[in-house]
């Protein structure tokens, strides 16, 4: 792992700092409840989540369903209700993972700009993150609606290097999935994946990255 020219870091948020698959898994419940719709499983969600709520609700509907139409028919009603259930629980069933406190201190102790960068909606990201008490080691918080494209697409970790002051090639990504890698990569920024999150239902190790941590914290600084 060649961590030497980085200067600033950018971080993504579901499986990597916070495991939220219960807050996506009640919210999705609920939704599915209201619309009178059949419940979705756990492994179901967990092999989903990670590509932006809009993607999680239209398979949702569709594995739910089995109906190729329903993700269309049943989409706006669906959002509206998503996201009614997922603010009222937000942080509830999640938890942060062992290590994520003591790696940002350690981030933040070596003076890196640091962002989170999550396809998590912008509105659902933020207070996740002040109640989790992790929102004081970020400069700027961007979610899956910040920008007109969403990771694995560049455009976002471009824009918040940008932002940040840093040339990607100085900018670590640090992610969970294969998502993460994929847009770093075309971004021209060092990757590393934790080992812990959500691949998409796919072994971590597969994803490319330049490394992989057990813990954020066993970040070799
Ligand atoms: O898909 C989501 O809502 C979140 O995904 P991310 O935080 O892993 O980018
Ligand atoms: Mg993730």
């Amino acid at each position: 792992m060649k961590l030497a020219h980085v200067r600033a870091a950018l971080i993504d948020l579901d499986g990597t700092l916070v495991d939220t698959l219960g807050d996506f898994v009640v919210a999705l419940g609920r939704m599915l409840r209201e619309l009178g719709l059949p419940a979705v499983d756990r492994a179901f969600v967990e092999r989903t989540v990670g590509k932006g709520s809009e993607h999680l609700l239209r398979q949702t509907l569709l594995h739910v369903t089995g109906d190729p139409q329903a993700p269309e028919r049943w989409f706006e009603a669906a959002w509206q209700a998503y996201q009614r259930h997922y603010l009222a629980i937000n942080g509830e069933h999640a938890a942060v993972y062992l290590g994520v406190v003591e790696g940002l201190e350690r981030l933040r102790s070596r003076g890196w700009p640091l962002g989170c960068l999550t396809n998590k909606p912008t509105a659902f990201a933020r207070p996740l993150l002040e109640r989790k008490g992790l929102a004081g080691y970020f400069q700027q918080v961007w979610g899956g609606d910040a920008f007109e494209r969403k990771k694995p697409d560049p455009l976002p970790l471009l824009k918040a290097c940008e932002a940040l002051g840093m040339a990607p090639a100085h900018t670590l990504m640090i992610g969970d999935s294969h998502n993460d890698a994929q847009a770093a990569r075309a971004a021209g920024c060092p990757v590393v994946l934790v080992t812990y999150g959500y691949n998409h239902g796919q072994p971590v190790h597969t994803a490319g990255a330049d490394g992989y941590i057990e813990r954020l914290d066993a970040l070799p600084l």
